[in-house]
């Protein structure tokens, strides 16, 4: 039985104003692809109970919102992290849409065995999804012809990019993605994609934040988002225009960074 989530409109208006803008007449959206961040967290700010460990936070009704934003962006992006914890599938599952976003993992050591069994690759198999981009360090000549034959045949590739420092760059991450037609991205974590996203050099490409918040405290030990701080004694990041909206038990909360 396939999931079907409904995300009422006066709820979407609400959100508006933090996510990419629909119109073709944009012109943001001819230079840059717009970068929404958004995840669940526990009140002490972790993702899930441990690494490896997929960790239901959000209630129906945030989660529906998240199958709403998937709807509402071109991409979604996650580590490889996430990719092996979690077995994601990353499509949408809101009823009366017809929009998958393209999963994007980031895996540059390509840690990920994606094979047949992969619930995103089940889920592209019968058109419930789409087959994901890996995004990697490793030189496309030695990735073993097999492993790329098998995700391009479910419409999936991988996409070589060079580490600078021992990361990607966000703003070369997000020009390649650009460059392949991509024009809006939501960046759904884990915890180490989300505080290297949130690091001093890498913030300003955010546009919107979207962050819903469980009433519960995981404790110590969990997947943290705990960003460096831009200077000691200087704050992380900071939103601006806030706005806190009550989604069942849980509390949404968005706001602009970069952008
Ligand atoms: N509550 C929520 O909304 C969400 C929860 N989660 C949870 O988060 C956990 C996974 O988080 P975590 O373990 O931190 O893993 P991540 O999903 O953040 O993946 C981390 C890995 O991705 C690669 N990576 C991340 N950032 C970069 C970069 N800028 N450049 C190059 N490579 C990068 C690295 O791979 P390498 O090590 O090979 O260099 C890194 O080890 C899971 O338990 C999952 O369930 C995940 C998403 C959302
Ligand atoms: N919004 C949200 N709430 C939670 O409670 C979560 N655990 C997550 N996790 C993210 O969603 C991915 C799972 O997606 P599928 O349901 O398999 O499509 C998971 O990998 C995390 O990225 N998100």
């Amino acid at each position: 039985m396939v999931e079907q989530l409904d995300f009422p409109l006066s709820m979407a208006d609400k959100l508006k104003a933090y996510l990419p803008p629909t119109s073709d007449a944009c012109t943001h959206q001819e230079t840059r692809v717009w970068t929404t961040l958004t995840f669940a967290t526990s009140l002490d700010s972790s993702l899930a109970l441990a690494p490896g460990v997929r960790t239901v936070l959000s209630g129906p009704e945030s989660k529906a919102m998240t199958h709403y934003l998937r709807s509402r962006h071109d991409a979604i992006l996650v580590g490889v992290g996430t990719a092996v914890a979690d077995n994601p599938g990353l499509n949408c599952r809101i009823s009366d849409s017809q929009h998958h976003p393209r999963p994007v993992v980031l895996d540059p050591n390509l840690r990920w065995d994606i094979n047949s069994n992969s619930k995103v690759l089940q889920l592209a198999a019968i058109g419930s999804g789409m087959a994901p981009w890996v995004v990697t360090s490793v030189p496309m000549d030695d990735i073993s012809q097999d492993k790329q034959d098998l995700l391009c045949s479910y419409g999936g590739k991988y996409i070589h990019v060079p580490l600078s420092s021992g990361a990607f760059e966000w703003t070369t991450l997000l020009e390649v993605l650009r460059d392949k037609g991509i024009r809006s991205v939501m960046v759904e974590g884990g915890g180490q994609v989300i505080n290297s996203l949130l690091a001093a050099g890498s913030q300003a490409v955010v546009d919107g934040v979207i962050v819903t918040i469980a009433p519960t405290w995981l404790g110590g030990g969990g997947v943290v988002v705990c960003p460096d701080r831009q200077a000691p004694g200087l704050p992380a990041a900071r939103l601006r225009d806030v706005k806190w909206l009550p989604m069942g038990d849980d509390v949404v909360l968005c706001g602009r960074l970069g952008g």
